[in-house]
């Protein structure tokens, strides 16, 4: 990464991961300031990466090549207000659920604009992100945006906008998912006897290793669940109960009313 300065407008969870992971691939903490209301956070982000941090929108933000949106939906117009009479002619990256690069381009005065959908394994460098790019983005835009991303984990471009709605249901609400599933895991073996951190360690080892067998097979996931299934087995006991409740229906149904809910995001900032 380069040493063009880079604002972030939001200093929380995501904003972390982003800068936590720039620091390591090597980028100056001077090349980066971030506007943060809370002192707590700023404190937070100061200690642990030396960057610059302020309060409010501040007149440096007119350095900044690319600006990096990481507050919440709901916070964007605000910020907008605030800081979009020190932008210059910087790129924008967006990590907000929803947000439409219209609304981007209209509110912050945006041009270039990349949209990205991390999640939090992007914490430990192994997140998984979609991106788009505004038609203005240009070739350099994109590669700086997967510079951005690349110490986060994985990443791949949609073609269409509304394409990151479906992102945003799938992979970056996806770790709440999974969460919910291995507390569901945990919680069951509790009950059947086992010791918590037992179970816990059987659980996290399961969906880990199930992972790493469907990213390597050349299997689909349908085979592979077929091959843990023996007729008649313990297996084939418990996904009967699963399609009883139909619990695949109702995953889908979860999955739309996420994705739903990031377009509703981005309309109210229409
Ligand atoms: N968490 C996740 O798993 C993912 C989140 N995202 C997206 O990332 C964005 C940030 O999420 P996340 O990091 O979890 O949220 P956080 O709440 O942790 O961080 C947002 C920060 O922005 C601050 N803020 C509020 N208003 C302003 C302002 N006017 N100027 C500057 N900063 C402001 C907030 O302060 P305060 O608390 O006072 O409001 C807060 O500290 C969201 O848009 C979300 O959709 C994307 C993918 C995954
Ligand atoms: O829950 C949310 O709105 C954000 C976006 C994706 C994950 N967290």
């Amino acid at each position: 990464m380069n040493s063009s300065t880079l604002a972030f407008i939001g200093g929380g969870n995501m904003a972390g991961a982003l800068i936590g992971g720039l620091i390591q691939a090597g980028s100056a903490a001077s090349s980066i300031l971030v506007i943060e209301p809370q002192a707590a956070q700023r404190e937070s982000l100061r200690q642990r990466f030396g960057v610059r941090v302020y309060e409010g929108a501040v007149a440096e933000l007119g350095e900044a090549e690319a600006v990096v949106w990481a507050v919440k939906p709901q916070s964007f117009a605000e910020a907008a207000v605030a800081c979009a009479p020190h932008f210059g002619a910087a790129l924008h990256i967006s990590v907000m659920a929803g947000v439409r690069c219209a609304a981007i381009a209209r509110r912050a005065g945006a041009r270039r604009i990349v949209r990205a959908m991390p999640n939090t394994p992007a914490l430990i460098g192994q997140g998984i992100a979609g991106l788009y790019a505004s038609p203005q983005a240009t070739a350099d835009d994109r590669a700086r945006a997967e510079r951005l991303l690349n110490p986060t984990g994985q990443w791949l471009w949609v073609e269409q906008e509304a394409q990151l709605d479906a992102v945003t249901a799938l992979s970056g609400s996806g770790p709440a998912y999974v969460f919910y599933l291995l507390e569901a895991m945990i919680d069951a073996g509790t009950r059947m006897g086992l010791p918590a951190e037992s179970a816990k360690r059987l659980a996290l080892g399961t969906f880990s290793g199930a992972a790493a067998l469907a990213a390597q097979s050349p299997l689909s996931p349908a085979q592979l669940r077929e091959q843990v299934t023996s007729k008649g087995g313990t297996t084939a006991a418990a996904l009967d109960v699963l399609a009883e409740h139909g619990v695949a229906q109702t995953f889908g149904a979860a999955l739309q009313a996420a994705a739903n809910r990031a377009a509703e995001l981005g309309e109210q900032l229409n």
